[in-house]
């Protein structure tokens, strides 16, 4: 027990984000002597005194812990709204018109009210140069350079910033000053700032953010016409092309009152939105149209408000209220027309007809329409809708991009992903953020959300570890699992490789309970293993001493890290005489991971999983490293786990292994656990014995659900079996969905991609088994075995025995069935036999990604190799007329048949290639003429035979291809 109350300097020290030494001073200073070594260990009452003491530091390491790399996004966002809004109040204080750009950061934090800012900024900007270049002559210095200067500068910010936003300001400042042109505003704001306060009061309210920008831009122009202030109204609304753009912003607004849409509400994001953005698409073109008919204001002043001015006068600058709504009422009722086309052709597109529109239309409607289409079908497909734990294969297929994309998109954002490795929702985010794509999460994954309700703190108790052993092949993981619950599994296993992930829970000898998940080592169940990690708490890499860090050790390190897993290395088989654990820790080392022997944070154990040594300590280390992490869970509610894997058994019906990780799972439970819903009959834990309950962190077997969940799927009690039932009905139908929209359908593009490969071939494979993880590893294997020219496709995966369906499945889409571990029903085998559909089955997995390695090495566009069969000399030349040049010739070596290519050399160069037109023995025609025999032969357009030339005859042989 007194070990237990005990923990590291070092863990300690990683707690609470300090470093050793602080640790071992601020004891010091309280009396207690510690050594500053990383593995002393501290009473648990010194570390609630450090606990207090250096909580901020803990506080800090954990908020930066949080911090995600989604947060990425939100500072690029918010940052340039928030420079520019501070530069007003910024601009005011001191910054000059030429510093901003670089400034405007800085100034964000003096953020002042958004009224004043603009006469300030105008204000400002004289004193700014001023500051720059000299003090003297401020004013007429800074009226000619300024403006060249801020002028570039300025302009581009806005833009950028908030073309929009921007608008409505204008639209005040406009009001007032007519046209709200940059100069009049800039010069107004400082001969008369007070004029300029009441306008913008109300619209800064809204939009302050904008405010700023206006003023900036203002400033650069004041300068050069300072005496203008007073007359800015009419002449200066040239320049300012952006306030027109916002005029047009509140128009749309004043649509949302016609109430256009309320008739058609559309998948697209409703009527209202629809409408909208088409009004700010043709806005554009009706720029364009408007633009001639408007004066060459129009252009400048903003685009789309050019023409407005015109039509309406003060339209936007005298009030948005008068003109805007009548003029934009008339637009919007073709709008709404146009809206009920552009549905329904986009929903015929969806739904795979051609877009044709009416055959009467005119050229130039129907080009319209396809530029409208080609808009909506931009956004459309930019929106991906997807559950959450998609593998990173079937979101390829949704982007249409392969899956090495997403792999190397993933490597390089850090993560580690196979093919079926499924994403979670962060990942599916970021991953379709890089390709430019957005994400839209279907509603499972609410369900899914809902699993981390919050608990108070009373109702938290401490719960056990859940550790996974990973490791490279044959380093013993299964030994070790085995030596600590002491049973032997590793000789029942197949082919002596774990082939599923199971799960323990086992007592240590000081009364604590760790769970376990077994995962298997080779690298086929890489998949199973990424996911194992997850469940998982705390990860022991099993590293043999008496081999070297291997590629599955990296990458069992990269899951545990990419997890944030804590890891814990075994060094195992120190049993062994040529065991040298010395080295195994500087190849940590060198990997960067310098356990805590040689001062680093990792623990590390040498161990023997055969005799045992070491495995208590080890133990003691897992619990060490759980009670840093403070595990807990509240076992009074309805119990939430995850699926570890589950398979069909004969007697019993599905069967699932289960990790509860909150909660108490009991008999008569109502569940539900991806598609599958039922009500818990039975309980086993790992040795098999009944339980009635489970509680956190207990790994059970589960009778009652009605199919076989996938391994890692969330299983969640329900209150009511209805409730489960339309989860599972809805999830079902997403999963539905979602195949359809993976499966790709022939598309006229498709085709091309096919052309484009050559001989395009499938093949196509419905993988039956006897547990999930291995039907996951097997198609994981087998999806990596396509190549360019062929493409191996899972078009179906399951547990279960292979069925009379799978069979017709095989036939309708020409595929053939691998049974790992299962074999067909009778129905389903005579089906097979008469349908002549080809059911193969395995019981290790080598065998059959070998044997489909090779499958597909058959179909395979064949390489060829040139081969020679024979050399003819020639001893004669006959020219005949009609027939052309005929040598009679002798066959030196080899053979030559009448199908052969030859080449026709002279003085060792090959003076033609071609083929054989005749070949013939005496008078007859022959197909082959062996060595030692002479014939005539003649070559099809070629007669410049001549005596003494070889004829080399060759044909091109198909030579099986590898890789
Ligand atoms: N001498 C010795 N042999 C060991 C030790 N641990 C494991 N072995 C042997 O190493 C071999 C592989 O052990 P496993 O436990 O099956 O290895 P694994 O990592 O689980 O292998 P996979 O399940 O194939 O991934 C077996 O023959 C074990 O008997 C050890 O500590 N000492």
């Amino acid at each position: 027990m007194s070990e237990e109350k005990m923990m590291r300097l070092g863990q300690i020290a990683r707690k609470l984000n300090v470093g050793t030494a602080t640790i071992v001073e601020s004891l010091a200073k309280k009396g207690y002597e510690v050594e500053n070594n990383p593995n002393s260990k501290i009473n648990m009452s010194q570390v609630e005194m450090l606990n207090k003491e250096f909580k901020s530091s803990a506080l800090d390491k954990e908020e930066a812990s949080h911090l995600s790399i989604g947060k990425r996004h939100e500072p690029i966002s918010i940052e340039p709204e928030t420079p520019k809004e501070e530069p007003k109040p910024a601009a005011a204080p001191a910054p000059a018109p030429e510093p901003k750009a670089q400034e405007a950061p800085k100034p964000a934090a003096p953020a002042p009210a958004p009224a004043p800012a603009p006469p300030k900024a105008a204000e400002e900007p004289k004193p700014a140069p001023s500051s720059t270049p000299t003090p003297s002559a401020d004013t007429e210095k800074v009226s000619t350079e300024a403006p060249k200067l801020e002028g570039i500068k300025v302009l581009g910010k806005i833009d950028l910033s908030k073309n929009t936003s921007s608008v409505p300001r204008h639209k005040q400042q406009h009001g007032q000053n007519k046209h709200g042109q940059k100069h009049g505003d800039s010069r107004k704001p400082q001969q008369a700032p007070q004029q300029n306060k009441p306008q913008p009061k109300p619209v800064q309210e809204d939009k302050k953010p904008i405010a700023p920008q206006a003023p900036q831009v203002k400033k650069e122009q004041p300068k050069p016409a300072p005496q203008q202030p007073a007359a800015p109204v009419p002449p200066v609304a040239k320049d300012q092309v952006i306030s027109a753009k916002a005029d047009s912003l509140k128009g749309l607004t004043v649509l949302g009152k016609i109430e256009l849409p309320a008739d058609r509400p559309k998948k697209k994001g409703g009527p209202v939105a629809s409408s909208d953005e088409r009004g700010r698409d043709k806005k554009r073109p009706r720029k364009r149209i408007d633009k001639p008919g408007g004066p060459g204001q129009g252009n400048r002043a903003g685009g789309g408000q050019g023409g407005r001015p015109n039509q309406g006068g003060g339209n936007r600058q005298g009030g948005n209220q008068r003109g805007g709504a009548p003029v934009r009422a008339q637009k919007a009722e073709p709008t709404q027309k146009e809206i009920q086309d552009q549905i329904k052709q986009t929903l015929a597109r969806l739904q795979g007809k051609s877009s044709g529109g009416g055959k009467g239309k005119s050229r130039r409607d129907k080009k319209a329409e396809r530029e409208r289409d080609v808009d909506f079908e931009a956004e459309e497909t930019k929106i991906l809708k997807v559950t959450e734990f998609i593998s990173a294969n079937d979101l390829a297929a949704l982007m249409d991009l392969s899956v090495n994309q997403i792999i190397s998109a993933c490597m390089s954002l850090g993560m580690f992903v196979s093919i079926n490795q499924r994403l979670d929702a962060e990942a599916i985010t970021i991953i379709a953020d890089e390709f430019g794509y957005e994400v839209e999460f279907t509603k499972s994954i609410e369900d899914e959300v809902e699993v981390e309700e919050e608990d108070s703190p009373e109702e938290l108790v401490e719960r056990a570890p859940i550790v996974t052993i990973m490791g490279h092949v044959d380093h013993g993981k299964t030994s070790l699992l085995d030596y600590i619950r002491m049973s032997k599994v590793t000789a029942d296993e197949a082919g002596g490789i774990t082939q599923h992930i199971g799960a323990y829970d086992v007592m240590t000898k000081t009364g604590h309970k760790i769970a376990f998940l077994d995962t298997p080592g080779h690298e086929a169940f890489t998949a199973m293993r990424a996911r194992g990690a997850k469940i998982t708490d705390v990860a022991i890499i099993v590293i043999a001493a008496d081999d070297s860090i291997m590629p599955q050790t990296k990458e069992a390190i990269n899951h545990a890290q990419v997890a944030g897993v804590p890891m814990i290395f075994a060094i195992n088989k120190i049993d062994r005489p040529n065991a040298n654990p010395a080295k195994i820790k500087e190849e940590l080392a060198n990997m960067n991971l310098l356990i805590e022997e040689w001062g680093g944070k990792y623990q590390s154990q040498d161990i023997s999983a055969k005799t045992g040594e070491g495995v208590d300590d080890l133990l003691e280390k897992v619990l060490l490293e759980s009670e840093v992490l403070e595990l807990t869970a509240n076992p009074d509610k309805n119990a939430a786990g995850t699926v570890i894997e589950a398979s069909l058994d004969k007697g019993r019906g599905y069967v699932s292994t289960i990790m509860v990780q909150a909660g108490t799972l009991r008999i008569g439970d109502i569940i539900l656990a991806g598609q599958h819903h039922g009500r818990v009959k039975a309980m086993f834990d790992h040795k098999g014995k009944k339980l009635k309950e489970a509680g956190p962190s207990t790994p059970v077997q589960v009778l009652g659900l009605g199919g076989a969940p996938q391994a890692g799927d969330i299983i969640k009690v329900y209150d009511t079996e209805r409730e489960a039932r339309d989860i599972a009905n809805s999830r079902e139908q997403i999963q539905r969905e979602q195949s359809l929209r993976t499966k790709k359908h022939i598309t006229l593009d498709e085709i091309g991609r096919r052309l484009a490969i050559g001989s395009f071939k499938e093949l196509n494979i419905i993988i039956k088994g006897d547990v999930d993880g291995s039907v996951e590893a097997l198609s994981d294997s087998l999806l990596k075995l396509s190549k360019d020219e062929v493409k191996v496709s899972i078009i179906h995966k399951g547990v279960g025995q292979i069925s009379e369906s799978d069979v017709l499945l095989a036939s309708a889409s020409d595929a053939i069935i691998l049974g790992f571990q299962v074999r067909p029903s009778s129905n389903a085998k005579k089906l097979a036999e008469q349908e002549e559909i080809e059911i193969r089955h395995y019981s290790i997995i080598y065998d059959a990604i070998n044997q489909i390695k090779d499958a597909i090495e058959g179909m395979l566009e064949p390489e060829f190799e040139e081969v020679i069969t024979g050399n003819i000399q020639v001893r004669e030349v006959f020219k005949i007329t009609k027939v052309g040049t005929v040598a009679g010739s002798y066959v030196t070596d080899g053979f030559i048949t009448r199908k052969n290519k030859i080449r026709v050399i002279r003085d060792g160069i090959v003076i033609h290639e071609g083929e054989i037109d005749q070949l013939k023995r005496f008078k007859d025609d022959v197909a082959e003429v062996k060595a030692g025999y002479e014939c005539g032969i003649s070559i099809k357009g070629f007669n410049n035979i001549e005596i003494d030339d070889t004829i080399e005859g060759y044909e091109m042989k198909e030579i099986k291809r590898k890789k």
